[in-house]
């Protein structure tokens, strides 16, 4: 088992190696991105390109990008983005970082005031990044103009020692073993350190050279434009890590068997059982519908972008309620998915060599970072509660609020649902999920002037993201679709997806009138009836992800099936293997041993 500091400088070496490759093949990067995944390691080069390219990108000036781009894209410099505090992080507002400008040098003073203040979390902060976006609170003329984002050089590009007045580390060992403990999340305080003014990001808003505060005609939540990037790449990367949890579940499923022999006959696979079914396949089916709303997703930011470029604002609010919510759900329902495929493996799911433990380290943190989830469903909520007030004043709502529009029908409608079969019916299931949303977002804002609650503003949240999640797989299945079969194997995980949740939420579903109790019930039979049809191509439905045993990294998962060889050879590679007598033995256990038989014999 590799140390810290091993860990580290190996991943360092491997980051450095595809930096080098991405500059020398001259990748785009979207393909420095499918480089990162093949390599694996969420680290360096995450916040390089992930949050320090795109944050100069997003706040800075043509010209600021021009000079900091070309040395970015060649990693002349390597940058991080320095957002968060050890006092604060979902609060962006409450950050105390000071940018203090001095008019009589033209710079800027970067100053941590309280130990509070220090940069806490930033991924590379702590050993890699020579440079980084500080986020601080822009003083000038004696007024404090909130948080804006500065460009720092934290490093010597001779030596890489750190800057003076400015102290750097790393903030220490985080969760699990692997990837994210390869990562230097680092802390960092400045003293006075002077930058000039120009290394503000300036094209939200400018400081003159005379000091005097102008902000410029766009909405100052591009701010936080960044972060509204990652969320969106988030979403993908969760179904990634989902389907690659539930690809080494099924394979392992249909692998292990245990009981059921009839006259010495085969023991049975455990996918075959039922409970086996109901835990695993909707994650099957979320795999799926995690995929193709973040198909979606990807298309909401670039059509938002493009409107941004011809200053068209309008659709910024509906990309930081779907970037948010769907950041949010996804991410906590895949790292809830990836540890109860632990346990779908029994006791193997927890070996590192199952893959899972590692998968869940990694994807854990995604619940938190870019946004703690439930921060980010309570923005969802605001959104929602502002939509519902403006349909009250007679305003038709757009996008994904479109249905709100719908406000008489689905206040009152009854579900259309008699039969079993009924609940095939994807207009059926649409009009359950949007009444049950709007009426969560409608009984929240009634009781918003009595007893304002985050509970019940959340759970709505949850009820309009999961909407838009079984909307966007049911406009998928409009779609010509490639493949004999495929289409109906879609069909049928959709109807899962959508089912297990009025299963899971049928709280919600019956207590706002928008399904009775028979056909809940109905819901659970139809629910089984899909279990035992998806079944048969459960293994085929996984293989379809395509992963290479490498990628997977799991000996449950392997593609030919070979667990026990697989797991037997790992178990010999363990360093507590190298010795058939474990160090320790001659200091500690042979006196303990020959002492005690010695005094047996007495
Ligand atoms: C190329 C090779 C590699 C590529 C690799 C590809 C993929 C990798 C994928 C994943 C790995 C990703 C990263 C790596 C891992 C970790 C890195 C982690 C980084 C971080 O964590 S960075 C820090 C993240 N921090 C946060 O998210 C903070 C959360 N808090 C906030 O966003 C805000 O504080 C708040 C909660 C939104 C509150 O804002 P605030 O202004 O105080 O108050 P409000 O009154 O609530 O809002 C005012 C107003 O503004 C609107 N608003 C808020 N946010 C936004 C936004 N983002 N966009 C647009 N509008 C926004 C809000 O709705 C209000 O509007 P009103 O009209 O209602 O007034
Ligand atoms: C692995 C990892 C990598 C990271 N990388 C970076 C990085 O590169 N750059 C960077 O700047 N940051 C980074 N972060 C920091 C991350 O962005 C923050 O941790 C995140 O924004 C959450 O903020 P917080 O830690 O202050 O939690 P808090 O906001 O303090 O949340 C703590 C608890 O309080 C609750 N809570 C907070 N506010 C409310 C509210 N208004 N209503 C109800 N409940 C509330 C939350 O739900 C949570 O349960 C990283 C974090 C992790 C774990």
């Amino acid at each position: 088992m590799l140390s810290r500091k091993e860990l580290f400088k190996d991943t360092l070496k491997k980051a450095a190696h595809a930096w080098k490759r991405t500059v020398e093949l001259h990748l785009t990067e979207e393909e420095a991105n499918l480089l990162r995944l093949y390599i694996d390691q969420p680290g360096y080069v995450d916040l390089h390109w992930v949050m320090f390219v795109p944050a100069i990108k997003g706040q800075g000036t043509e010209e600021q990008q021009k000079k900091w781009l070309t040395m970015a894209y060649k990693f002349q410099i390597i940058g991080t983005y320095a957002q968060t505090e050890l006092g604060h992080g979902s609060n962006v507002q409450g950050l105390e970082t000071t940018a203090t400008f001095d008019p009589s040098t033209d710079e800027f003073i970067m100053h941590s005031p309280t130990l509070t203040s220090s940069k806490w979390w930033p991924g590379g902060l702590g050993k890699t990044s020579t440079h980084a976006v500080v986020y601080a609170r822009l003083i000038t003329e004696g007024k404090d103009y909130g948080i804006h984002g500065f460009i720092m050089q934290l490093r010597s590009l001779d030596d890489h020692s750190p800057l003076p007045g400015i102290t750097i580390g790393d903030i220490g060992g985080k969760f699990g073993s692997g990837a994210y403990n390869s990562m230097d999340n680092g802390v960092m305080r400045l003293d006075h350190v002077r930058i000039p003014r120009d290394q503000m990001l300036m094209r939200l808003a400018q400081v003159t050279r005379e000091g005097k505060y102008v902000h410029s005609d766009v909405p100052k939540q591009l701010l936080y434009g960044t972060m509204v990037y990652v969320r969106q790449t988030i979403v993908a990367d969760a179904s990634r890590a989902l389907s690659r949890a539930v690809c080494i579940a099924v394979r392992y499923g249909a692998i292990r068997k245990q009981f059921g022999s009839k006259a010495g006959g085969p023991e049975t696979q455990v996918l075959n059982y039922k409970t086996q079914q109901s835990r695993l396949f909707p994650f099957l089916a979320s795999a799926y519908a995690f995929r193709f709303v973040g198909q979606w997703l990807k298309w909401l930011y670039t059509d938002v972008t493009q409107k941004l470029e011809s200053k068209d604002f309008s659709t910024l609010p509906e990309a930081h309620a779907c970037t948010a919510g769907l950041k949010s759900v996804t991410t906590s329902a895949t790292a809830d998915a990836i540890e109860e495929c632990q346990k779908l493996c029994g006791g193997h799911g927890y070996l590192n060599s199952s893959g899972l433990p590692e998968l869940f380290a990694v994807n854990l943190p995604a619940c938190t970072y870019e946004g703690d989830n439930v921060v980010l469903l309570l923005q969802v909520a605001r959104f929602l509660m502002k939509t519902v007030s403006q349909v009250a004043s007679g305003k038709q709502p757009v996008g994904t609020t479109a249905y709100m529009g719908n406000i008489q029908h689905l206040m009152q409608c009854k579900s259309v649902v008699n039969t079993v079969e009924d609940w095939l019916n994807p207009a059926a299931i649409k009009e359950v999920f949007e009444a049950r949303a709007l009426r969560m977002a409608v009984n929240c804002a009634q009781n918003i002037s009595k007893a304002p609650s985050q509970e019940e503003g959340f759970e709505a949240a949850v009820a309009h993201v999961q909407l838009i999640i079984v909307t966007k797989f049911i406009e998928k299945l409009q779609e010509d679709i490639l493949g004999h079969g495929v289409k109906e194997q879609l069909q049928k995980l959709c109807g899962i997806y959508a089912l297990h949740l009025i299963h899971k939420h049928l709280g919600d579903f019956l207590s706002t009138g928008c399904v009775t109790a028979r056909q809940g019930s109905l819901a659970n039979e139809r629910l089984g009836k899909l279990y035992a049809q998806v079944r048969p191509n459960a293994v085929a439905l996984v293989d379809a992800f395509d992963y290479t045993d490498h990628y997977l990294g799991s000996a449950l998962g392997r593609y030919d099936g070979d667990v026990y060889s697989a797991l037997y050879k790992e178990a010999w590679k363990d360093p507590l293997n190298e010795t058939v007598v474990p160090d320790g033995y001659q200091e500690h256990l042979r006196p303990l041993l020959k002492q005690q038989l010695k005094l047996s014999r007495l």
